[in-house]
């Protein structure tokens, strides 16, 4: 059976203090896990220490948002895996819309960063997805393969986590018909060598859409931007009532 990730990325947003708040918010309403459900929490560099602390010994597993392929090294802003897998971290975000649209990230980047990512034990979530312009030209499944052409040079199957993230989605409140991310999610999944590979879907997930996109065979999960920023609505999410 494929294991079930659902993960929020924080992006951009919270303190260390409201980080804390939140935690202490969402911990308790988590329901007793299936064994299958993963949760994690992907949050900025700057609150990774101190909610490894808070999420010790819990079902919440911790996720940085952004890996160097160095592991030290004249980088200025960047993070190695040697400091992730330090505090522990467990998972981390690669090659979401935002960091290749606004900060120049390129799939040979991004390649380079799933192996180190790889390298040093750290489960890599691989965002792909379309434009808007690319979805109306027909060029979704095109896409998405080149992508996966070139992100996924060298990667180990078995250790990775994919999200496909309509792009026109993220952040919009659009999000994508549940059978059409279920069939772009199949088609993702008919490139891979290995059948396992968790691959969730992200763009507008929310607390009242997530049993219908949880409720299609393909997909393994979600990546949740927004909604993860409140615990009562990332609670209900990861605590969705339906299974497939
Ligand atoms: O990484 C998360 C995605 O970009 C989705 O963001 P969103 O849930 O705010 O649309």
């Amino acid at each position: 059976m494929r294991k079930i990730v659902l993960a929020g990325n924080w992006k951009m947003h919270k303190t260390q203090a409201e980080s804390l708040e939140f935690v202490q918010a969402f911990l308790p309403q988590l329901e007793p896990t299936p064994a299958e459900r993963t949760v994690v929490l992907c949050v900025p560099f700057t609150n990774l220490g101190i909610l490894a602390e808070k999420l010790k010994g819990t079902r919440v597993n911790l996720g940085a948002q952004n890996v160097h392929w160095q592991d030290q090294g004249a980088y200025t802003g960047e993070v190695s895996g040697p400091m992730l897998t330090e505090i522990p971290v467990q998972y981390v975000v690669i090659g979401h819309s935002e960091r290749r649209e606004y900060f120049g990230e390129t799939d040979e980047t991004v390649n380079l960063r799933l192996k180190a990512a790889q390298k040093h034990g750290l489960i890599p979530i691989l965002c792909v997805g379309e434009t808007e312009q690319q979805r109306v030209n027909g060029e979704t499944e095109s896409h998405i393969r080149s992508q996966l052409d070139r992100d996924l040079v060298g990667i180990d199957q078995s250790q990775l986590v994919i999200a496909y993230e309509p792009i026109w989605a993220i952040g919009t409140g659009k999000t994508c018909d549940s059978k059409e991310a279920n069939r772009v999610i199949g088609l993702i999944r008919s490139q891979l060598s290995n059948q396992d590979v968790p691959i969730q879907y992200g763009g507008s997930v929310k607390p009242d859409n997530i049993d219908e996109i949880m409720a299609q065979s393909e997909i393994d999960g979600v990546l949740v931007g927004g909604a993860s920023l409140d615990a009562p609505g990332f609670a209900r999410i990861v605590n969705y009532s339906v299974k497939h």
